[in-house]
């Protein structure tokens, strides 16, 4: 069993990686041209790695004939959600074309691969309070740039699936976060500052967006875990949540790093963290994929930021 990550150097996609090493199945990723491979050096030996542009479609084309996945779990994205508004028409094309150029490449070269498409719980975006938590019937009301390249992926899954019977499973994530969660992510960002300021390497102030915002994180090693059952157990064409069922708001993030801290620190916000509109609830039911393959999360919020700060304390030793 041969399995494709795009983006196998990203925060998900190195968890992936190790996890289908783990359970035997053989590991290719796409990286892109002058990518960092931080996370994932200590697999160099286990994995095949393509350099390949997703929105260049000869370059994917050219790699799928080589690589001739079974599963592919497609993670490369422009991910970050500020980021599409200052570049919203990046963010499309980014998002969009890869995956067309992925999609279009399954469907020329006649393969049979499962594909999954990671797409995201922002889609949901304006949330009501009777709706949580909320089901994947729930309306999409998109309130940024990503939320609408989310859902274009989505949607484009869904009409590969239709059109040409490619096996396409869409799983809605919500937040996650654990070891190696990228530094601009909130989790990540106030942990790495906590641990800034315990080693002196910064002023004992931590700066923060919107803590009112609300929230639900899943532990990255149990999101993997989800993926690869995604693709062993689930209907094409279906869309699934993927989530932990629990809410916390950002303050509370803030509120637990800083209790597994020492230092004396003080909170004030930088007006640049706040954005021009922010999902204000996100809590997801999952019962659907439960029910589908049993998957439950299994490590605790607590434990998922206790683990990342402790990340940040090698990384930065
Ligand atoms: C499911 C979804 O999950 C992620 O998107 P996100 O929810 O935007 O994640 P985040 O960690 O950037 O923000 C979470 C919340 O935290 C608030 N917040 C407060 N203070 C800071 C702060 O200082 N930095 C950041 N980044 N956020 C802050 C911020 O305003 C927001 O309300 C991505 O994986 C995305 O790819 C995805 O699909």
């Amino acid at each position: 069993m041969k399995a494709l990550i795009t983006g196998i150097n990203g925060f998900v996609g190195s968890h992936l990686a190790e996890h289908l090493l783990e359970q035997q199945i053989e590991v290719a990723g796409t990286i892109r041209n002058h990518s960092t491979l931080q996370h994932i050096r200590h697999l160099l030996p286990d994995i095949h790695l393509y350099e390949c542009e997703l929105r260049d479609p000869q370059a994917v084309e050219q790699m799928m004939i080589e690589v001739r996945p079974d599963l592919i779990y497609h993670l490369a994205a422009q991910s970050f959600v500020p980021v599409s508004w200052d570049s919203p028409a990046e963010t499309m094309i980014n998002n969009i074309l890869g995956q067309i150029h992925l999609l279009e490449a399954v469907r020329k070269l006649g393969l049979s691969s499962k594909v999954l498409i990671a797409c995201s719980s922002e889609e949901y975006g304006q949330v009501e309070e009777d709706e949580v938590p909320v089901k994947e019937t729930n309306p999409l009301r998109p309130i940024s740039p990503y939320a609408v390249s989310k859902i274009a992926q989505n949607y484009l899954g869904y009409q590969y699936y239709k059109t040409f019977g490619q096996h396409i499973i869409r799983t809605r994530t919500f937040n996650h976060t654990g070891p190696r969660r990228g530094e601009q992510f909130v989790t990540s960002n106030f942990a790495k500052q906590i641990v800034e300021i315990e080693m002196g390497l910064k002023p004992p102030v931590l700066y923060v967006g919107n803590l009112d915002a609300q929230r639900d994180f899943t532990d990255v090693r149990d999101v993997v875990r989800a993926y690869r059952m995604a693709l062993q157990y689930c209907e094409a064409g279906e869309i699934y949540n993927i989530a932990s069922g629990q809410c916390h708001e950002i303050r509370e993030v803030l509120q637990t790093l800083l209790g597994y801290s020492t230092a004396t620190i003080t909170i004030e916000e930088d007006k640049s963290r706040l954005r021009p509109s922010d999902v204000k609830v996100l809590v997801g039911d999952y019962s659907k994929f439960h029910k589908q393959t049993g998957w439950k999360p299994e490590i605790s919020f607590e434990q998922s930021l206790e683990d990342l700060l402790r990340y940040w304390r090698t990384e930065l030793a």
